[in-house]
């Protein structure tokens, strides 16, 4: 999403044009003149995306359920999205039909090694559900609207609850590789400086305007995973805290992670927070989980470079334990 705020030049008839070269860049303009145009025109000449675009709309995204529905007869109640390096659930669901997002028509679709980017269907836990193995993410160069336009999808899908999963860095001093996180809260960050997911047009048949982010991540879901970690001997790499969205794809400095520690967040990665905003905003039920891949450097004599490969061989050796955290949990969820 760019802000549209170009130069033009208005001569003395009142007639408008756009420079050749027109930038997003501010300028001066003559108010009475420019409110006779309507801003698409200007939008439209200048060759910048509309700034009211607030992606698919509400018809296109119930045909592209529609068509979605026509490879499977599994009609799911949970939507799982699985993080870099955890699509190994998607082994686990029984009685499956896989979709590619390439087969599916305006589905976006994901370039990032861990995320293949298929539709599995199939129970899990005894339960109808759909994972998404492998997920969009903003630094790919989607607009925010995209990263979470599957939560929309999957919504008119039929599901209720989405479970969201990410690999994240840790910035709690007291975590270690490997730890799960249970997300009690987010920051948005990308939100709070103008990229929020759901800037634009607001279509209320999805959500209202103005919705409420507190208490996103249900509560009593919380409370169910951490039981049943606790059952699975989890209890010493189980924590409960809050997770940070950075837009990526750099991994953080030392005095970002400084930073966001300051601001209160537990661990940080590149993703999830726009899914679950778009997921409260149409009424699911939200639980998300974070596997502590790697820990972000807040001193620089023991500071050293993460990457990606390491984060998906974290992901490797913990698949086995969230898998069976994820499953139990969506065995014992009431619907
Ligand atoms: O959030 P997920 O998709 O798990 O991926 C995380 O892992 C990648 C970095 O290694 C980033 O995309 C970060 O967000
Ligand atoms: N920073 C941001 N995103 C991440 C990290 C990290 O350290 N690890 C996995 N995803």
């Amino acid at each position: 999403m760019h802000k549209v705020v170009i130069n033009v030049i208005i001569d003395f008839d009142g007639i408008l044009s756009v420079p050749n070269d027109a930038m997003p860049i501010s300028g001066v303009y003559k108010q009475p003149v420019i409110t006779k145009l309507k801003r698409r025109e200007i939008v439209v000449m200048a060759g910048i995306d509309d700034m009211s675009s607030s992606g698919y709309s509400f018809d296109e995204v119930q045909s592209i359920a529609e068509n979605i529905k026509s490879h499977t007869k599994i009609q799911p109640k949970i939507g799982i999205v699985c993080g870099s390096g955890l699509g190994d659930l998607a082994n686990h669901v029984t009685n499956s039909d896989t979709i590619c997002y390439s087969q599916i028509p305006k589905f976006p679709v994901s370039t990032v090694p861990g995320h293949d980017g298929k539709l599995v269907f199939g129970l899990l836990g005894g339960k109808p559900v759909v994972l998404m193995r492998g997920r969009i993410h903003y630094y790919e160069g989607h607009p925010m609207w995209r990263v979470a336009v599957p939560v929309r999808i999957m919504k008119a899908l039929g599901i209720t609850t989405v479970i969201l999963t990410n690999a994240a860095g840790g910035l709690n001093p007291e975590y270690k590789t490997g730890d799960i996180m249970i997300i009690k809260d987010h920051i948005d960050l990308p939100g709070l400086t103008g990229e929020c997911v759901l800037i634009g047009k607001n279509d209320e048949r999805f959500g209202p305007r103005f919705p409420a982010t507190v208490n996103t991540y249900d509560q009593s879901l919380q409370d169910l995973a951490k039981t049943i970690a606790e059952k699975l001997g989890y209890a010493k790499i189980l924590r409960q805290g809050t997770y940070v969205m950075v837009g990526g794809p750099t991994f953080e400095t030392v005095a970002e992670s400084r930073l966001l520690r300051l601001f209160g967040a537990d661990a940080v990665g590149m993703s999830t927070v726009p899914e679950a905003i778009v997921a409260r905003h149409c009424g699911l039920r939200v639980f998300g989980i974070s596997l502590i891949t790697d820990m972000c450097p807040q001193d620089y004599n023991v500071s050293r470079a993460t990457t990606h490969e390491e984060v998906l061989l974290v992901g490797e050796r913990r698949a086995k334990d969230l898998q069976k955290l994820v499953t139990s949990l969506v065995e014992q969820m009431n619907d």
